[in-house]
Order: structure tokens, then C-alpha cells, then sequence
């Protein structure tokens, strides 16, 4: 089943830069999806499109059948609850909690006070860190503050999560690491959309990879490789 369709997206900056030049492309329910690509080759603009960071120039992304390219500003809110976003610098909320901060996604759509702890604590543990609910993000390690931030975007269990070079910031062994929460959330349903310059996590978790240049598909394989030299 489709779950996110994008439909001859074009994407050009005010600045004029054409970062996206006719984008078609099919992801379905489940799938974990690698984007891969050289340096300012599109990648960022193609999944900030995708959770309508950005909107494209021309065309239509469709997420369940709703065109985020259509989309009103005051219904942008509603829209991103369906998909989970995980950036490289965690962006956590350093005056809250690990607590607070996952909750805060279920707190703004207003459930109720037993389901937002019985929620936060299951993704919690999920993430590995029920221990440090507790706990601030400067107080937390680079590897512990993205499973806060990737128990955030799973919390209101959307079909879709989308991470933008998630492992750039970490070791290798911590990547991994997080790999596996990764692999463990797609394992569970949910589909996985993963900008990365990671060669030995592509090369090694094999999954579809999509390589973008110069703002279009020069390459969409199932179990591909990440094929650039680093
Ligand atoms: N907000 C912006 N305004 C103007 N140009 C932008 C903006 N964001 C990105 N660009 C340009 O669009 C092109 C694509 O950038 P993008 O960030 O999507 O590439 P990328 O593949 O994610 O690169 P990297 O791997 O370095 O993160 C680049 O030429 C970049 O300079």
C-alpha cells in the first residue's frame, strides 16, 4: 500500500538555486527507505519537503492521500502529527525533561494525563532510557539525546517516521546503536525515510536506497548500496 507518493516535484530557493528538478517517486507502508547522495545534492530538501519544512515549487506529495504541497499553513500542525521527524542535532527542548519533552507531543494534542505517561514510559523504555525520564538533555550523552528525540517523534505512533542524518553527530558504535532502534520501529510497522551519509550502515543494514544528484533519482534500488566514496 502507498503510503507517501511525491509527484514531479520541483523545488527552487528564493535565492534561485534549483534543489529539487522533477522528483517521482513511490515509498509504501513498512518500507525503510535510505536517501543517499552527494553533498548539496537535494537530499535535505527532498524530506524537508516530505514533512512540509518546505514547500515545493511545483507538484504533489502525497501522504495518505493528503497533498502536503496543497496544504494550508493552519493545517500543517494536524498533518505533521502523522510523521515523526528525527534531525542530526536532536533539537530537544533543554529547559524540559526527557519526560516532558516526549510528552509534550501528546500534551499539545491534548490526551489525557494516563495515557501520555503510559505512552511516554512505553517509548521510553522502547528507546532504552526509562531510567533517565528524569534527567535534562545537557545531562545526557549525543547517542541518549537522540533516543530522547527518536521516542519524540514516535510517541503519537505515526505510519512514518523521516531522519535527517540522524548518526551524524555520533561515534560509530553509537550509531549503530541507534540503528537498531531504527530497525526495531520499522520491524513494528512503521516506515522509515533516512537521509544519510552513512556507508557502513547502508552497506551493511541493507534497504532501499534512493540516490539523489543534482535534485533528481540517478538510482533506486531494493537492498542497494550507498555507491559514493566518503
Ligand atoms: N534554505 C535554502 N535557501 C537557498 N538554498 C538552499 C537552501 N537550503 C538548501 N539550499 C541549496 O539547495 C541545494 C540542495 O541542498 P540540500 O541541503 O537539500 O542538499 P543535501 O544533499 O542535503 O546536502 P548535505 O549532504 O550537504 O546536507 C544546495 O545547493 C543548497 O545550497
Amino acid at each position: 500500500m502507498t503510503l507517501i507518493e511525491m509527484k514531479d516535484v520541483w523545488k527552487t530557493y528564493p535565492n534561485g538555486v534549483m534543489a529539487l528538478n522533477g522528483i517521482d517517486i513511490y515509498i509504501d507502508k513498512g518500507e525503510f527507505v535510505y536517501v543517499v547522495g552527494p553533498s548539496g545534492a537535494g537530499k535535505s530538501t527532498f524530506v524537508k519537503c516530505m514533512y512540509r519544512e518546505e514547500k515545493p515549487t511545483k507538484g504533489s506529495i502525497l501522504i495518505q492521500g493528503t497533498d502536503l504541497a496543497k496544504l494550508r499553513e493552519r493545517h500543517i500542525p494536524k498533518m505533521r502529527r502523522k510523521i515523526g521527524v528525527i534531525f542530526q542535532d536532536f533539537k530537544l527542548l533543554p529547559k524540559l525533561t526527557v519526560y516532558e519533552n516526549v510528552a509534550f507531543a501528546l500534551e499539545v494534542i491534548e490526551e489525557s494525563p494516563k495515557v501520555i505517561r503510559q505512552r511516554v514510559m512505553e517509548v521510553l523504555d522502547l528507546v532504552g532510557l526509562k531510567n533517565k525520564a528524569r534527567s535534562f538533555p545537557d545531562e545526557l550523552s549525543g547517542g541518549e539525546q537522540q533516543r530522547v528525540s527518536i521516542a519524540r517523534s514516535i510517541v503519537n505512533r505515526p505510519p512514518v517516521i523521516i531522519a535527517d542524518e540522524p548518526t551524524g553527530n555520533l561515534d560509530p558504535e553509537t550509531a549503530w546503536e541507534i540503528m537498531d532502534i531504527f530497525k526495531e520501529i520499522n520491524e513494528r510497522g512503521t516506515t522509515v525515510v533516512m537521509a544519510t551519509h552513512n556507508k557502513d550502515i547502508v552497506n551493511s543494514f541493507k534497504k532501499r536506497v534512493i540516490a539523489i544528484e543534482g535534485g533528481r533519482i540517478v538510482r533506486d534500488e531494493q537492498k542497494g548500496e550507498y555507491g559514493y566514496e566518503i
